[in-house]
């Protein structure tokens, strides 16, 4: 038997002998009574000895503080440990070399042959990481700089039918300068959207301007919209200041959280909106206006305009083409995806190869609800980047709300995954139909009659459709 194994060692190492030799790395290979088998021309000459005679020797009495033996006796690999040779730190790896199931050998490598190398390497590479990061973010500053909006369709990550009929839709409305009401819960991507939107215009290298209403306070409002001019107001900058409006002339002015602008600035708002012209705070001639709108909410606003807290009039006039984004849970079919994508940019952000998730992980994660949506998953999958070993993102890292799904109504990844093929023939059509009418819910942007007329179906039979598969 001691042979055989011997054998299998001669054969796989002469074949790769004069690569070995070559290498910067040095690398020693001992057999299975860890002797020493072949040590490459640079690790021989560190040491001061010959390869030819140093074959055939007890590893522990040529390389000091070896452990090549213990992983001979273990048969596991040891990474990147620190060994002291000669007076030096340096950095060794060792692998055992496993044939059939049994160890017939270790090769063990130094990478670095002391600890400064080690801090020059490490700077460097630091160095690379920092020009990579700093073209990307070129990359995106020059985008910024042409037009404030950096993200693309190509960035809305999403296989489902329900993600594809958008993708449809936002290539639809894109082109022309027609006003669009993005509605969707929190962390949808209501924001994302309005940028893809902008980038697919002929206005893509005009200004994209946002402003949050529901995060300026009420009495800066109007100025930061409409801007103000020299001495409009005690406190007002020497100069005056330009306004959103202004600046987004030429280009699209984003409105989030149109649903909190208060009342007696919405009725300015729709007066801007109806006159085509802004006068600033203050000011004594209206500029003409040349923007395209773009508003998001995630508030009720037919409910608003029910208890008083929205004009109708403006509802109109914002709401000319709706596009809704559907909850997370309402497409879990993404889930996968989306948390593959986070994970490789995170990875690509830090240098760190992306850790997987475990499958007890995924299927958690299938089976909550995700009320933040995607921005709740893209921290989720940050902190467990973060915090994850062995490249591994088992349940355990996932935050605690994620485990407490009851696991008899837990999918599993495969359920969800196969949700379109698997199951009776009843149910993958049913499966089908839900998404065929939640799709062209959103084409007609959540307008029922017309969605009913698009399917070629009476308007009751739609109705009983969508209670039938609980979409709201
Ligand atoms: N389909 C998607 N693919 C990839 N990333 C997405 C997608 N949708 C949203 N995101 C990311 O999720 C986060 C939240 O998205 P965004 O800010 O656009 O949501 P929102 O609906 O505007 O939220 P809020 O209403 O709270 O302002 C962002 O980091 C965004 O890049």
């Amino acid at each position: 038997m001691p042979l055989k194994k011997t054998e299998k060692l001669t054969q796989a190492a002469n074949t790769y002998k004069s690569i070995l030799n070559a290498m910067e790395e040095w690398v020693v290979i001992v057999d299975h009574q860890s002797k020493i088998f072949f040590i490459n021309r640079p690790y021989a000459r560190f040491l001061g000895v010959k390869a030819e005679d140093v074959k055939g020797k007890k590893v522990t009495d040529v390389i000091e503080n070896t452990r090549m033996h213990i992983t001979v006796q273990t048969g596991k690999a040891e990474r990147l440990s620190l060994q002291k040779i000669l007076g030096s730190n340096m950095i060794a790896s060792r692998f055992p070399i496993i044939e059939q199931g049994e160890v017939i050998g270790a090769i063990g490598t130094v990478i670095f042959h002391d600890t400064h190398e080690w801090k020059q390497i490490n700077t460097h590479i630091k160095a690379l990481l920092t020009e990579q990061d700093f073209n990307h973010q070129k990359q995106l500053t020059s985008d910024k700089a042409l037009s404030g909006a950096s993200f693309h369709l190509n960035d809305v990550i999403g296989d489902s039918q329900i993600m594809k009929a958008l993708s449809a839709k936002v290539k639809q409305v894109s082109s022309g300068d027609v006003t669009v009401l993005i509605r969707g819960e929190s962390g949808t991507g209501k924001e994302l959207y309005a940028h893809a939107i902008h980038q697919l215009s002929d206005r893509a290298e005009s200004p994209f301007i946002k402003v949050n209403c529901a995060a300026i306070p009420e009495n800066l409002l109007e100025s930061e919209l409409f801007g103000y001019e020299e001495g409009a107001f005690t406190g007002a900058k020497r100069g005056g200041k330009a306004g959103k409006f202004q600046l987004a002339n030429g280009g699209t002015l984003f409105l989030d959280e149109i649903g909190d602008m208060p009342l007696p600035m919405q009725a300015k708002l729709l007066r801007v909106l109806q006159d085509r012209e802004v006068e600033s705070v203050g000011g004594t001639h209206a500029t003409p206006l040349n923007i395209r709108l773009i508003t998001a909410t995630h508030r009720p606003l037919e409910n608003l305009i029910a208890s008083g807290a929205f004009r109708a009039d403006l509802y109109y006039r914002i709401n000319v083409v709706s596009i809704a984004l559907p909850p997370l849970r309402e497409r879990r079919e993404d889930i996968a995806k989306l948390a593959d994508f986070f994970l490789q940019k995170l990875s690509r952000r830090t240098g760190r190869r992306a850790p997987k998730l475990t499958v007890q992980a995924l299927t958690a994660m299938l089976a909550y609800d995700w009320p933040g949506n995607i921005r709740e998953l893209e921290n989720v999958m940050e902190a467990a980047f973060y915090t994850s070993h062995d490249r591994k993102i088992p349940l355990s890292l996932l935050p605690a709300q994620l485990s407490q799904t009851p696991t008899n109504v837990a999918p599993t990844a495969t359920d969800i995954t196969a949700s379109q093929t698997s199951g009776s023939l009843k149910e993958q059509l049913n499966a089908a139909e839900r998404n065929i009418i939640k799709a062209a819910l959103i084409e007609c942007g959540d307008n029922r009659t017309k969605a009913a007329q698009k399917l070629g179906i009476s308007k009751s039979t739609f109705y009983e459709k969508i209670d039938k598969y609980g979409i709201s």
